[in-house]
């Protein structure tokens, strides 16, 4: 699992650990980490122009005791200090004894346009709000000199504990940064600004609930779901799909043909698409009649293409077992039956859906995700997967939110969240719970993605079809 803490946490964990160690130890971690990064990146470091954007924080003490250490090594490194009375005292002294030099700001045109590598060092876990003024001049310089561009801790200007860029930020390469990931480098936008993210472990001692997770390979594979000798098609988990309607069978089709490749047992069909859903899939049970008489099931997906049929959501909502409800579903949805709910609810918006849900615009909800999932889990009493190109789930009751590392925007095309939810309500079926049905099915269907498309166009149907790939590959 890759985690990432909050600021305060941070802050936290880096005030126990300073109590014990030599002053200015922790700073000279960070700073060798980020020396032989940077050693990392370049060709040859002896010889190589360096210039260090430099604030009046700690995160400009990273850098400049960085830069004395790869002056020493033979490159050479110029500081641009934007605060010179406010610069760290001591890494400007080791950057001077390393025989490099500091200029102000309006010095830095022309040792930037000759800059190998930029290290931004202007402002991190410290800062708010998008770049200052002179910061973003400089930042505009460093863009125009085409210098390989290595943020320090974080990318200067974007928000550490939500991933929103509020004004200009720099735009990297790579970022390297200290003790843990902050949520900002695993969302967007801020996530876009940050480019190869790589972790210099300090020694903090973090808690084990992190802000911010993301599962890796390892995780997914443990939570797969795998019948064994005493399975058979009801334990392994029947999940019921109300889907579609005269306007949109296609919607049912799909959430079919996720829910089929999700490790269910059996899949349920109620609708009235039943006749393209069997005559693409003859394996499905299909059913008249409202969808609480269709025969036990573990889970439902209710919502896809469903239209107006506003009955079909209620009469799957005052079911025991747990609910994913999605697209129509989640308008047609009663909050207050959602919030009195007692068994699992999944809600999986995209933007938009998540903006009418909250009463708020979609913009807002795509510059800040992270709050807003967090707030419909809480308004719902629901687990809530918010799609888009960093899909995140937020668990009903609060706690860590799960980010999806294995999006792909080949992703959006029309279907494709269909396929999503009938393949997230398989996995709930087969025994996961909320957050772990959502977000391993997220995983599953961004490698789907990837793997269905592989640099060409691919349509929702396609997805589908690669998940059995993927899911061998995680398992493998
Ligand atoms: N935590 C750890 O474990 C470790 C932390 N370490 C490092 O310390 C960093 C945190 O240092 P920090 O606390 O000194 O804050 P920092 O990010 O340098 O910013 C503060 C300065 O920025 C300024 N400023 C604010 N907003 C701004 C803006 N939008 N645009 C421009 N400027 C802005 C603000 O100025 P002021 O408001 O005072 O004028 C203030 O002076 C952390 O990210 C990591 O690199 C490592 O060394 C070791 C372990
Ligand atoms: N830019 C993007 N990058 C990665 N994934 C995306 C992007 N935009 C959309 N997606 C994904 O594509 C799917 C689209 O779902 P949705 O919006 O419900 O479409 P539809 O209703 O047509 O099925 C979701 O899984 C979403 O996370
Ligand atoms: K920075």
């Amino acid at each position: 699992m890759r985690t990432a803490h909050s600021v305060e946490t941070v802050r936290a964990a880096e005030r126990a650990l300073m109590a014990e160690l030599p002053e200015g130890a922790l700073m000279q971690r960070a700073a060798a980490g980020l020396a032989a990064a940077c050693a990392d990146l370049l060709p040859r470091v002896y010889g190589a122009r360096v210039v260090l954007l430099v604030g009046s924080g700690d995160n400009g003490g990273d850098a400049l005791y960085a830069g004395a250490r790869l002056a020493r090594r033979g490159a050479g490194v110029t500081a641009v200090l934007l605060a010179p009375e406010r610069t760290h005292e001591g890494g400007l002294r080791a950057l001077r004894s390393a025989g490099a030099q500091a200029v102000p700001v309006d010095g830095a045109a022309p040792v930037v346009a000759r800059a190998d590598l930029v290290m931004d060092g202007i402002v991190g876990i410290g800062g708010k709000g998008g770049l200052r003024p002179d910061a973003a001049r400089l930042v505009s310089l460093v863009r125009e000199s085409g210098a390989l561009v290595v943020a320090v801790d974080l990318p200067s200007g974007v928000e550490a504990d939500t991933g929103e860029v509020l004004g200009d930020a720099v735009r990297a390469d790579a970022t390297v940064t200290f003790g843990t990931y902050k949520p900002g480098l695993l969302i967007d936008p801020a996530l876009t600004y940050a480019g190869a993210v790589r972790l210099v472990d300090i020694g903090l001692s973090l808690p084990p609930a992190p802000d911010l997770e993301a599962l890796q390979y390892a995780d997914v594979a443990a939570l797969l779901p795998e019948p064994g000798a005493s399975s058979d098609k009801y334990r392994r988990g029947v999940v019921g799909i109300a889907a579609g309607s005269a306007t949109y069978p296609g919607a049912a089709v799909l959430a079919v043909a996720g829910a089929l490749r999700g490790g269910a047992g059996a899949v349920r069909y109620v609708g009235p698409a039943a006749d393209e859903v069997l005559a693409r899939f003859p394996e499905v049970l299909v059913h008249a009649g409202p969808p609480s008489a269709a025969g036990r099931v573990q889970a439902w997906v209710v919502g896809p293409g469903i239209g107006d049929d506003a009955a079909r959501v209620a009469d799957v909502l005052a079911q025991d077992v747990p609910v994913l409800v999605d697209a129509d579903g989640l308008r047609l949805a009663d909050p207050s039956v959602l919030r009195g709910r007692t068994a699992p609810t999944v809600l999986t918006p995209h933007a938009g859906e998540a903006a009418a849900l909250l009463g708020v615009s979609r913009e807002s909800v795509e510059s800040g995700r992270l709050s807003a999932v967090r707030r419909l889990a809480a308004e719902f009493s629901a687990t809530v997967l918010l799609k888009g190109s960093t899909t995140l789930v937020a668990p009903a009751g609060g706690g860590p939110v799960r980010v999806n590392p294995t999006g792909s925007a080949w992703l959006a095309t029309a279907g494709s969240g269909d396929v999503l939810s009938g393949l997230c309500g398989a996995l709930l079926s087969a025994g996961l719970g909320g957050v772990d049905a959502a977000s391993v099915g997220a995983y599953l269907h961004g490698l789907a993605g990837r793997r269905a498309a592989s640099g060409a166009p691919a349509s929702a149907s396609d997805v589908a079809g690669a998940l059995p790939a993927v899911w061998r590959d995680v398992r493998g």
